[in-house]
């Protein structure tokens, strides 16, 4: 599904892995090694050299906005530009329905973004995502300021779009998520991606 070959940046060395349909890999290193740098390189968010092909099509052959919206990055720290939640979504009901099934109440999608906690932004933040139904989702972690209840439905949501073919990379520093959600995994270390 996701293929990658030699990319690169000024911080990361070459790297070349694959994401089959359906599959979750994740991508893990101390801070600072490179896994962000990664997975922006990927969604094409910086500069970056190599070749990324998604079913076949390179990515330099498809507008930027459409590849980010079929691979889509969700930031462990997302930005918000709009007053309230609900502006942020083209359709509000099913990110209304997203958000509940994330242990959020529907009305969040009237509250000001400005009240929301720290896991509440990373559960929206990754809702945002959900509504545009990518066919990979780079998740930069995604559970990091979640308790157990709450880590435990974004896997559920998140097992849910493996089920129907999404890929998923996967950064956390939890080993044991590591393990709940994916069978391959990446380490990154200086710059340097390997599989193991
Ligand atoms: N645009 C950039 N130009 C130069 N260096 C960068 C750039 N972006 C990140 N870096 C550096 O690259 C290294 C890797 O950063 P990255 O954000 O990928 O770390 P990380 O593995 O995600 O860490 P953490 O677990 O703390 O989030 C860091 O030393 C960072 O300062």
């Amino acid at each position: 599904m996701l293929s990658v070959r030699n990319l690169s940046t000024t911080v990361l060395k070459p790297a070349s892995f694959q994401v089959e349909a359906g599959e979750c890999v994740s991508v893990q290193g101390k801070s600072g090694s490179g896994k962000s740098v990664l997975l922006r390189a990927l969604a094409d968010l910086d500069p970056s050299t190599g070749e990324v092909r998604l079913n076949g099509d390179l990515r330099e052959d498809m507008p930027a906005p459409l590849w980010r919206r079929r691979v889509t990055y969700v930031a462990a720290e997302s930005g918000w530009w709009e007053d309230r939640v609900g502006p942020h979504f083209a359709q509000p009901d099913r990110a209304a329905a997203l958000a509940m099934a994330l242990g959020l109440p529907g009305e969040v999608m009237d509250w000001p973004v400005a009240r929301l906690s720290t896991g509440e932004r990373q559960r929206l933040a990754l809702v945002r995502a959900l509504v545009q139904r990518p066919e990979v989702f780079l998740l930069d972690e995604p559970t990091g300021a979640l308790d157990t209840e709450a880590t435990g439905r974004v896997e559920a949501l998140l097992r849910a779009e493996l089920a129907r073919g999404a890929g998923v990379l996967i950064v956390t520093h939890a080993p044991e998520q590591a393990v709940r959600l994916a069978r391959r995994h990446l380490h990154v270390a200086d710059g340097v991606v390997t599989e193991g």
